[in-house]
C-alpha cells in the first residue's frame, strides 16, 4: 500500500470473484492493482462491436475535421469524438455502468480517440482541479477500452506507479479517483504513450459524482 495508509479505503468498483456477469455479457477480471483501484478487464467488448465504433467514428472524425482550426494540442495530440447516441451505444453504456457500479446518467458519454504514429496523450489527470467549475460535479472514475491492437507503442502508462497496459482488443483499465486520501487520486495520474507502429483506437467512459444527463 502506498503512503501511510493504513486502513483500506471502500471502492465503488465492488465486484467479488473473478468475472463480471453483465446484463448481455460475462467479463474477466485479469489483473488488479490495489490502491488506487486499477483493474484490467478482459472480453468488454466484442470484436464486432470495436469494429463498429472504429467505423461509425472515423466517419465522424472526418467531418468533424472541416472547419477545425488545427491549434496544435500539447497534452493530447490524438483526434477525438464523443459517439452519438444508437442502438450499439446505448448497448454499450449499459453494460460499462454495470461494470462501473455508477449508473449511466453520470457519465459524459463515450468518447473515442485516435492515435496515429508519434501521437500521444501525455501524463494527465481524469478529474478537473479543484478551482475549476467542473469540479462542482467531478469525475470520479474512468473505464478506458482498447477498440484494436496497436503494433508498437500506445501503452496507457500510470507513471507514479511504474504500471502500464498495453492495449488488446476488446480489453480495457477502468481506476478510480474517489478517496478521501487525496493521495490515492494524485496516483492515478496517467498518459497514452506514443504510438511507434500502428493506429491506436481507444473509447473512454469517464463518470461523475452526479448525473449529468437525463433520460
Ligand atoms: O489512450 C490511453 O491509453 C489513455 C486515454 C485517456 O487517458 C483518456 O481518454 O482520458
Ligand atoms: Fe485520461
Amino acid at each position: 500500500m502506498i503512503g501511510n495508509t493504513t486502513e483500506k479505503e471502500r471502492t465503488i468498483f465492488d465486484h467479488a470473484g473473478n468475472t463480471i456477469t453483465t446484463e448481455d455479457r460475462e467479463i474477466r477480471i485479469l489483473a488488479k492493482y490495489e490502491a488506487p483501484l486499477i483493474v484490467v478487464l478482459g472480453d468488454v467488448l466484442s470484436n464486432e462491436e470495436c469494429d463498429e465504433l472504429i467505423r461509425h467514428s472515423r466517419q465522424q472524425l472526418q467531418r468533424s475535421k472541416i472547419g477545425e482550426d488545427h491549434a496544435v494540442n500539447q497534452i493530447r495530440t490524438s483526434s477525438g469524438v464523443f459517439c452519438e447516441e444508437n442502438e450499439t451505444i446505448t448497448r454499450i453504456e449499459k453494460r460499462l455502468s454495470q461494470i462501473m457500479n455508477i449508473p449511466v446518467e453520470h457519465s459524459d458519454g463515450l468518447q473515442v480517440l485516435l492515435y496515429t504514429p508519434g501521437q500521444e496523450y501525455r501524463p494527465h489527470y481524469d478529474f478537473f482541479t479543484e478551482t475549476s467549475r467542473a469540479s462542482a460535479n467531478n469525475r470520479i472514475s474512468t473505464l478506458v477500452m482498447y477498440l484494436n491492437d496497436v503494433e508498437e507503442g500506445g501503452e496507457t502508462a500510470f507513471p507514479m506507479l511504474n504500471f502500464s497496459i498495453v492495449p488488446n482488443k476488446g480489453m480495457a483499465v477502468y481506476f478510480e479517483y474517489f478517496y478521501n486520501n487525496h493521495e490515492l487520486n494524485d496516483f492515478t495520474l496517467h498518459a497514452g504513450t506514443p504510438v511507434i507502429k500502428g493506429e491506436k483506437w481507444v473509447a473512454t467512459m469517464w463518470m461523475r459524482r452526479q448525473a449529468v444527463r437525463f433520460s
